[in-house]
């Protein structure tokens, strides 16, 4: 068993509380108001310009040809097919594509980012990649948990949940584990623990991203 497997066997109550988030659920019944989903949209867009630099700076990281091909070809699937995807939802809205890019962060938005931002800045490629892992393989689960059902046949959930059980993200993602579990291999207890800790952060700001959806979050004041 890789050591992505053994994380997420280890913190499985918050691995189960991502895929049957209410919001998460509601979209695959079909029933999530429409509002929340617009909320959720325009807040993952702006999540998505940060997290794509995470794959630039895997691309900085890495250290030969293969490794660097593979975050770019990440970092141009989530820079066009995915956050077109957006974009298209943000037309069907009449939200303009400005008025997309320039959102403001919601508070767990702008800790989340942050938080990815800064372990891909200070660690390395495994602590990058540890980062990044339930980013992707959260969303792979979910996509490939609703690819049955009546959400799938949603006019407007239908396409999100394509996005996220097409072979093509599942590819990726599986790039992505691999590399996690290559790299974790060589890796002593101790760096295993703070990469344990990393990933299981991650999921837990997945976690908040769609509680804070789910209750269309706004700053206090
Ligand atoms: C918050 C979040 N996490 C992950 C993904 C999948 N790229 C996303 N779109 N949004």
């Amino acid at each position: 068993m890789g050591f992505s497997q053994e994380i997420i066997t280890d913190i499985d109550n918050i691995w189960q509380a991502n895929l049957k988030h209410p919001f998460v659920q509601e979209i695959g019944a079909g029933t999530l108001p429409v509002q929340k989903f617009k909320y959720y949209m325009i807040q993952d867009y702006v999540y998505l310009i940060d997290y794509a630099k995470i794959f630039a700076l895997g691309v900085l990281k890495s250290t030969d040809l293969q490794t660097m091909t593979q975050f770019a070809n990440i970092l141009q699937s989530t820079l066009t097919e995915e956050m077109s995807l957006h974009r298209q939802y943000a037309a069907q809205f009449n939200i303009s594509e400005e008025t997309l890019t320039s959102a403001e962060p919601a508070p767990t938005t702008l800790a989340y980012t942050n938080y990815l931002l800064s372990v891909a800045q200070t660690g390395g490629q495994a602590e990058l990649l540890a980062a990044l892992l339930p980013c992707m393989w959260g969303y792979e689960a979910i996509g490939k948990s609703l690819a049955h059902s009546p959400g799938a046949k949603h006019a407007l959930y239908g396409e999100w949940i394509a996005m996220y059980s097409s072979s093509d993200f599942s590819a990726l993602t599986e790039w992505l584990i691999q590399e996690f579990d290559k790299i974790t291999a060589q890796q002593t207890n101790m760096q295993r623990t703070n990469l344990t800790n990393i990933f299981k952060n991650a999921l837990r700001y997945e976690v908040l991203f769609w509680e804070m959806a789910y209750q269309e979050e706004k700053w206090l004041v």
